[in-house]
């Protein structure tokens, strides 16, 4: 498990460390520079040997520095802040192992923190620093061809507005409005500059620089990826993502799910949010992949009503597709039993296409309740295919009083989208989860969503300006917004989506992204949703809490997608479901994000 970090609480972090008397910011920097320098190096080995005859060193080439000299070039963009010291910093670095550097700069060095100051120092007595220009950029690839390696550390977790002027433009052409592959050889320091580290979005330019055109080969990050390089844009122009220690390990105080209501920026940004399925790096916290191992030991000699009775409540004739798929989810993922509640217009075609799954024919909300009256029933899961309008409310509102965990998905959610806080009123907490997508999302939670939305649409300063202002901190991110979905609504909130979103009332959110070794475009596909809304009901009839059920269902359903491959329709993710448990009994490796 990894946990993912804010921008807030890296500076936490690193504010704690360098308090502590044990370690510098200048020691950090450092730390970070050679990191950087470090990964330049293993993305490309080849950039250890020399190339061709070795000319003359330039005047600024200092012998005494103890290197070689080489005809590799670097150019390195450095801000005004700290990620520009981490700049600096590996300029020095790839100067002393010969290298031919061009520096850029922003900003006059009287301005700059005190560390990044102290960096722009040292580099100024072995080379000039450029005042950062497009043309200045650009003349110097025109004359002598790309350099080896640029590295982008104009802006990291201090990005506070978007960007603008020449610094925008050099953005632009780096990430190939020109015409030029500079991107292939890039590495970004922290985050490709401009993008919101806890947001995931690049403000003012909502497909990323040079229209998303390329991403950068490597962003090196430090100590945890940040959330905004795996939701959001953050995966698409992050390219590699290589996570250097810079030993803050002893001053991470993250353990647990910890609120600090004094922290700025209030207490959601301060809670812990893990990226699940990527490597375990910390223990504390059970992984999806460790709860699907744990049912996998279902009681021996156990009976089926003790691996929990699931109801699937389905749509009416023609619409029962959706409750059929979710059904079956139900069953493959463990649930001792299923039951389809069918109208009685659709019996005939439900009975016709299901075996395994019981059916049985539910007249209304009436019906429903009195079926409900058998407590074996644990778990119950409303909303594909079932309509939206009155009818659905009356069900939901049966399901949500009969005391067992419900999931609520698709038409369960769209129904109470002129009242939502009705849904509320009847949501107990620790029993119910919503799985909504951006849309239904938008109808239950409109202005969480238009907080989610409103930034990132702004392409205009002054009022992203003001929307920062009046957010107090950073851009709102999607984990922001589940959260507040999940605290306001008082159910499990599973927001989906490439990155799906797992918030649980009481605060502890992850992240599931499908991205990197996991991800699976093909599993956008119809009835995918309808899917792990079953698999959540299933996980939940055996017992599995809601936020655990979520977590894991979401976990499963991507690496069913993955062990099927492209060409998946919704119907075959069920049955992959023997293969990826069968694939955790044999201790095979699950897929990992950071592969
Ligand atoms: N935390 C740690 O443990 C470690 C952190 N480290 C490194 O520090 C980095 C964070 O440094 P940081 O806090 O100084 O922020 P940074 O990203 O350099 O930006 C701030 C500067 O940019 C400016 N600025 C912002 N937006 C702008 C815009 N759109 N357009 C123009 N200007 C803009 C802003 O100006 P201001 O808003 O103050 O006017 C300020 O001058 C982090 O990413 C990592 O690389 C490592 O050394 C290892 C240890
Ligand atoms: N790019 C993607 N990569 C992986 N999974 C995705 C991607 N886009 C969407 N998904 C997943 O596909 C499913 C689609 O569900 P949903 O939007 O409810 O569609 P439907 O109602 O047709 O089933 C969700 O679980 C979502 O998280
Ligand atoms: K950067």
């Amino acid at each position: 498990m990894t946990e993912l970090l804010t921008c807030a609480q890296m500076r936490d972090i690193e504010r704690r460390a360098i308090e502590s008397g044990s370690v510098t910011g200048l020691d950090l920097m450092e730390r970070a520079g050679q990191g950087i320098v470090d990964a330049i190096f293993a993305q490309w080995p080849e950039l250890l040997r020399q190339r061709g005859p070795v000319p003359a060193p330039p005047r600024y080439f200092r012998q005494d520095e103890g290197g070689y000299f080489s005809r590799r070039r670097a150019v390195v963009l450095c801000g005004p802040g700290n990620n520009g010291g981490d700049g600096y910093v590996v300029a020095r670095l790839l100067h002393r192992m010969g290298w031919q550097l061009t520096v850029f700069g922003m900003g006059e060095v009287e301005d700059m923190p005190p560390d990044a100051r102290v960096n722009r120092t040292r580099w100024s007595a072995l080379g000039p620093v450029v005042p950062l220009t497009c043309d200045a950029f650009l003349a110097v690839s025109s004359g002598r061809g790309l350099a080896d390696v640029y590295v982008d550390a104009l802006f990291g977790t201090g990005m506070t507005r978007p960007v603008q002027g020449e610094a925008l433009k050099v953005l632009d052409v780096l990430a190939g409005s020109g015409g030029d592959d500079f991107a292939s050889r890039t590495v970004a320091v922290d985050a490709p500059s401009g993008l919101c580290l806890d947001s995931g979005h690049v403000p003012g330019r909502p497909e990323g620089y040079g229209r998303g055109l390329r991403s950068v080969a490597l962003t090196v990050t430090f100590d945890s990826p940040k959330v905004g390089h795996v939701i959001g844009i953050g995966p698409d122009i992050c390219g590699r993502l290589a996570v250097c220690d810079i030993g803050l390990r002893p001053w991470r105080e993250f353990e647990g799910d910890q609120i600090d209501p004094d922290a700025p920026g209030g207490t959601m940004r301060h809670m812990n949010v893990r990226l699940s399925g990527a490597p375990m790096v910390r223990e504390g916290r059970r992984d999806p992949e460790d709860i699907a191992r744990h049912l996998l030991k279902r009681a021996s000699g156990g009976h089926k009503f003790d691996h929990g009775h699931c109801l699937v409540v389905s749509g009416g004739v023609a619409r029962t597709g959706a409750a059929r798929l979710a059904a079956r989810a139900a069953l493959r993922i463990g649930a001792g039993l299923v039951t389809l509640a069918v109208p009685p217009d659709a019996v005939a075609e439900v009975a016709a296409q299901t075996t395994a799954v019981m059916v049985r024919e539910v007249t209304g909300p009436a019906d429903l309740a009195k079926v409900l009256e058998d407590r074996r029933i644990r778990s119950i899961c409303l909303g594909p295919g079932l309509g939206v309008g009155a009818r659905t409310r009356e069900m939901v509102a049966v399901a949500l009083e009969a005391g067992r965990h419900v999931v609520l998905d698709a038409d369960a959610l769209t129904s109470f989208a002129d009242d939502p806080g009705a849904l509320f009123a009847l949501i107990e907490k620790g029993r119910v989860v919503l799985t909504p997508h951006g849309g239904e999302f938008a109808r239950l939670f409109p202005e969480i969503d238009a907080r989610l939305n409103a930034p990132r649409l702004l392409a205009d300063d002054e009022a992203w300006h003001t929307a920062l202002a009046a957010q107090g901190g950073p851009l709102y991110s999607k984990v922001d917004a589940a959260r507040e979905a999940a605290a306001s609504s008082g159910a499990v909130v599973l927001l989906k989506g490439r990155d799906t979103v797992i918030a649980l009332p009481e605060g502890p959110a992850a992240v599931h992204a499908a991205i990197g070794a996991r991800a699976a475009p093909w599993l956008a596909t119809a009835g995918a949703g309808d899917v792990l809304a079953g698999f959540i009901a299933g996980l939940m009839a055996r017992e599995c809490p809601p936020g655990d059920a979520a977590e894991c269902a979401a976990w499963l359903h991507v690496e069913a997608a993955l062990a099927f491959g492209p060409g998946l329709i919704a119907e075959d993710l069920p049955e992959m479901v023997p293969q990826v448990l069968r694939g955790l009994e044999n201790g095979d490796q699950p897929h990992l994000v950071g592969q």
